[in-house]
């Protein structure tokens, strides 16, 4: 992978974001289900301090319910509240606020007993890397109250915030953050659940990456899809067995990697070998 966001971007969205968490009662960090820790910003801890936070596991419909409870118990036993979700068709979404509520409870609890507030919407901030779905679950938080609120009095400007629960906002603009692009098997999950575009990776490389995690997780539905009689130890001689299968060769005889990359890159898009996880709770950490 040779991505690389400037760093100049990342101080931006940083500054940004640390800007809007003091209006912030509570963060929504949106991460993809099938890749938590990967789509996960390094810095993010260190960028949200002690604000209470919310690890929103989006895309839950795309990933293996399995290992979805893992991720679950994972982000518990951390101390961080979790919730699997689709931000597409609002499963799980009726959770979020009064989990958010229950976060910020004392705080609360601490303004009202010295008067400070009047009773007001818990505040809260989606954060998320690009393509996580921040907009979507915007718009499904909103519903019908997709048109803002009001404006209220920001730090710099004024901000928009949205109506998405009987006593909850969002802040109209989420914040953007870069995920981690150091480690190459972070850049390759990236683009094998889409969020990178499909432009700027090498298909063969993502596809040689995810079959060779397919087949120590799943090996039966490689098996099941593409007919193989047989599983090669290594990727490569498996990959293009399954080019074989797939009639993807070449005149001189030989396996079309491309073609069949852009096969099971397909496929696994289409959900054709079920629902995916690619990567489990500590098979890597990200320091
Ligand atoms: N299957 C599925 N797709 C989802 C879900 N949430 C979002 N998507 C899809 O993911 C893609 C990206 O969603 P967006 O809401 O545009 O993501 P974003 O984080 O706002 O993206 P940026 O604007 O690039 O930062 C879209 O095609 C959505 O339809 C979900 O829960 N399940």
């Amino acid at each position: 992978m040779t991505i690389q966001w400037f760093p100049g971007h990342m101080a931006k969205a940083r500054r940004e974001i640390t800007e809007k968490l003091k209006m912030i009662d509570v963060v929504f960090e949106l991460v993809d289900a099938r890749i938590p820790l990967a789509s996960r910003n390094p810095m993010i801890d260190e960028i949200l301090d002690q604000k209470p936070r919310i690890v929103l596991l989006n895309k839950a419909d795309l990933a293996d319910p399995k290992v979805t409870s893992m991720w679950e118990s994972y982000f518990s036993e951390k101390g961080i509240p979790s919730l699997a979700i689709n931000s597409q068709d609002g499963k799980g979404i009726k959770k979020i606020e009064p989990l958010a509520h229950e976060l910020v409870k004392e705080k609360f609890d601490k303004m009202r007993a010295k008067g400070i507030v009047k009773p007001r919407a818990v505040r809260a901030l989606i954060v998320g890397i690009p393509n996580v779905g921040k907009s979507t679950i915007i718009n499904r938080m909103a519903g019908k109250n997709i048109a803002v609120t009001g404006d209220k009095p920001g730090v710099t400007k004024k901000q928009q915030w949205i109506k998405a629960g009987k006593t909850l906002e969002l802040l109209d603009t989420p914040g953007i953050l870069w995920p981690k692009f150091e480690d190459q098997s972070i850049g390759l999950k990236l683009a094998v659940t889409g969020a990178i575009k499909e432009t700027l990776f090498d298909f063969t490389e993502v596809v040689l990456y995810a079959i060779k995690y397919l087949k120590e997780h799943y090996e039966e539905r490689l098996v099941e899809r593409y007919k193989l009689s047989e599983i090669p130890d290594d990727s490569l001689p498996l990959f293009e067995e399954i080019g074989k299968k797939r009639g993807c060769m070449m005149s001189g005889g030989e396996v079309d990697l491309e073609k069949t990359a852009e096969i099971v890159l397909r496929d696994l898009r289409a959900e054709k070998l079920g629902r995916l996880s690619y990567e489990r709770p500590n098979e890597f950490e990200i320091k």
